[in-house]
């Protein structure tokens, strides 16, 4: 029997034995359901306008739906619209108040397709799993209605629920609410394998996104972990991200998202650069910034300044890391000042820029004094941006090195591991790790890192193992032997650029390392997949994102504008619901146009395996945990009939 202690507790949910055997009933009765539809997203790279319309579109199901409820009925042109108002309901409310004459008359013709798409999404869910999703204050209007029609003397009662939300004036917030909740059932449980900042515009939208989604994970990839180490206050962190969205424009989400001032940094690149074009540090404008438009000459400067300064922290942590074997990247001190040129790995190239004011020849790797003025104003922007620290606390509270869900193993970038296919030793601390001990060793020390960092350390070095994982060659989350942005901006010669991957990925292209990792993290493979993020799959020239004979999926597709033209797609979206696997392989997001329109395409969804039987919840991790809790109470039942606990009125 449980311990009674624990039983006690219970029984303030259940006091009595009607309450104990009615909850039997209704998990019991869970466990017989379809297992609900889970989505896999990665690198989403800061497109928050992509991002959302796949989960709103549900990747193309919610379209699906409509087609199949209205396809006799409905022209083409109302289907669409029909599917373009869920996926953004202001914006085609606000274009049908323009166009339609009679808009009650609309939002009342709205409303009725709206309960018929909502229906069809939540047929898989019991009652009041549905209810619990359903918008507050509107939840009982909803569920009525979802549940009323079918009954003849209530179809009027019906018409009278819709009619009093139109009258009343509630209409928009209710076809809003009502759409939100559609795309919200049609996705039970959403994993997102890494990178959601850098690049892209918003990864600030897509946090607060996230924070209000019903069920999500998150595995870290490279790109957070960076954010989540500048968080913590590492300076070598702090001016990679800096650096990195400072040269994709993003001042928007810097400065009005984040709050992170920039004016000392600002100031100092004006000082130090007045005279350089920073023609190599132009910034790439995938979006323009809306609140916060910054000259692209004097971003230039900026982000020169922030690299070099980046360049100096980041010897310093090589330096203090030997166990990092980074001194190949020690390069600001392998500069020939007389000369201009760099030696790189036994290589003198040319430098193609010699302007390094701020570099002291003598001690190239120690932050100037305005330098440092610089970083401790960037640090304490970070440390008091309540808005970033409550994104990277998510991160935390819902997010992991690694996760095994539902007989799945998902994570960002690799598994360390040899070319001979063995687990990779990794150094660590003074000791060594491999496998999934590596995982779980770096996801402790991570944690550490950001809720107790060692007071011994010196200011800007807590969180030393987020930037080791950002670009280490030993990482799980990079998987590259080195990063060569100093190359990048510095050198012509594009043979210096190239960073190679490590073992791990060409030997995922066989069955027997995905075999071997499955084992390892407690897997079956004869039902297991491997979900890995990172790599851009250049589907244009012929790369599958399939590895591994069907054991593991590479779904990093390029949702990032910077990268479409390597994939030729626009990312993709794994879906594994109560009967298959697809891909749903996505074109290019059409922005919202100024005339209120906007041009939605349907991914193409492959089905990449079907299952056996149809997959319930008794089947799933969340099955299992109901099986527990049938079990306690069972117990508890069981104690109050032998009279070891009292039983209590409702
Ligand atoms: O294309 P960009 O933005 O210059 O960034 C290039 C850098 O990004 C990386 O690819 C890491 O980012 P990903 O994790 O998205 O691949 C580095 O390996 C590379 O040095
Ligand atoms: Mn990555």
């Amino acid at each position: 029997m449980a311990d009674i202690k624990f039983l006690e507790l219970l029984a303030n949910d259940y006091p009595n034995q009607k309450a104990a055997t009615a909850e039997m009933i209704n998990l019991n009765a869970i466990l017989a359901l379809p297992k609900g539809t889970e989505y896999f997203l990665s690198d989403l790279h800061g497109e928050h306008e992509a991002f959302i319309h796949m989960l709103k579109s549900a990747s193309g199901t919610i379209k699906g739906k409509i087609d199949e409820y209205y396809g006799g009925i409905l022209s083409e042109t109302d289907r669409d619209d029909l599917a373009a108002l869920i996926y953004n309901a202001e914006a085609e409310i606000a274009r049908r108040k323009k166009s339609e004459r009679d808009f009650d008359k609309w939002c009342n013709t709205v409303i009725y397709r709206l309960i018929t798409i909502c229906k069809s999404v939540s047929t898989k869910y019991t009652r009041s799993k549905v209810r619990r999703r359903l918008p507050k204050y509107w939840d009982y209007a909803m569920d009525e209605l979802l549940h009323a029609d079918d009954e003849e003397n209530k179809l009027h009662y019906y018409d009278a629920i819709i009619s009093s939300v139109v009258e009343s004036g509630s209409a928009e917030d209710f076809i809003i609410k009502m759409a939100d909740a559609i795309s919200s059932l049609a996705v039970d449980q959403l994993h997102i394998i890494g990178d959601i900042w850098d690049r892209g515009a918003h990864p600030d939208d897509i946090m607060d996104f996230l924070m209000g989604y019903h069920d999500v994970d998150l595995q870290w990839g490279n790109h957070d972990i960076v954010w989540m180490g500048a968080a913590t206050g590492n300076w070598a962190c702090i001016s990679n991200i800096l650096r990195m969205n400072i040269s994709y424009n993003n001042f928007d989400m810097l400065e009005v998202g984040y709050g992170i001032n920039l004016r000392r940094l600002t100031t100092f690149a004006e000082k130090v650069y007045r005279e350089d074009p920073c023609q190599k540090f132009m910034p790439h404008i995938l979006d323009e910034n809306v609140y916060d438009p910054v000259d692209p000459v004097l971003a230039a400067k900026m982000h020169k300044a922030m690299a070099i300064i980046q360049f100096k922290l980041e010897g310093q942590r090589v330096m203090a890391h030997p166990e990092y074997n980074m001194e190949k990247r020690l390069l600001l001190d392998k500069i020939n000042w007389e000369k201009g040129t760099v030696t790189v790995e036994g290589v003198e190239y040319e430098m193609q820029d010699m302007n390094l004011p701020t570099v002291d020849h003598d001690d190239p790797y120690t932050l100037a004094e305005e330098e440092n003025a610089v970083m401790e104003s960037l640090e304490a922007s970070i440390l008091n941006s309540d808005k970033l620290q409550e994104h990277i606390r998510f991160m935390f509270s819902h997010g992991a090195l690694y996760k095994k869900i539902n007989g799945n193993l998902l994570y960002h970038g690799c598994i360390p591991m040899t070319e001979e296919g063995e687990f990779q030793e990794v150094p660590i601390n003074g000791s060594n790790y491999h496998g999934k001990a590596l995982m779980d060793y770096i996801d402790e020390e991570v944690r550490k890192a950001y809720f107790a960092p060692d007071e011994a350390e010196e200011v800007g070095r807590s969180g030393d193992i987020m930037w080791y994982l950002w670009e280490g060659s030993n990482s799980p989350l990079f998987g590259k032997d080195k990063m060569t942005t100093f190359e990048r901006l510095f050198i012509a010669d594009k043979a210096s650029h190239k960073e190679h991957t490590r073992p791990y990925y060409s030997l995922i292209r066989e069955s027997a390392p995905c075999v071997k990792i499955l084992l390892e993290f407690g897997l079956d493979p004869s039902r297991s997949k491997i979900l890995n993020g990172h790599v851009p799959v250049k589907i244009k020239d012929g790369e599958s994102p399939i590895k591994g004979g069907g054991l593991l999926y590479v779904i990093d597709g390029g949702i990032s504008k910077a990268y479409q033209k390597q994939t030729g797609i626009a990312g993709y979206t794994f879906i594994s619901n109560s009967r298959f696997m697809a891909l749903a392989e996505h074109k290019p997001y059409s922005p919202l146009q100024s005339d209120g329109t906007q041009v939605f395409t349907t991914p193409a969804v492959k089905i990449v395996e079907t299952l056996p039987e149809r997959m319930m919840v008794l089947d799933t991790d969340q099955g299992a945990d109901i099986v527990k809790q049938i079990e306690d109470m069972k117990q508890l039942i069981e104690a109050y009939q032998k009279g070891l606990i009292k039983e209590k009125d409702e």
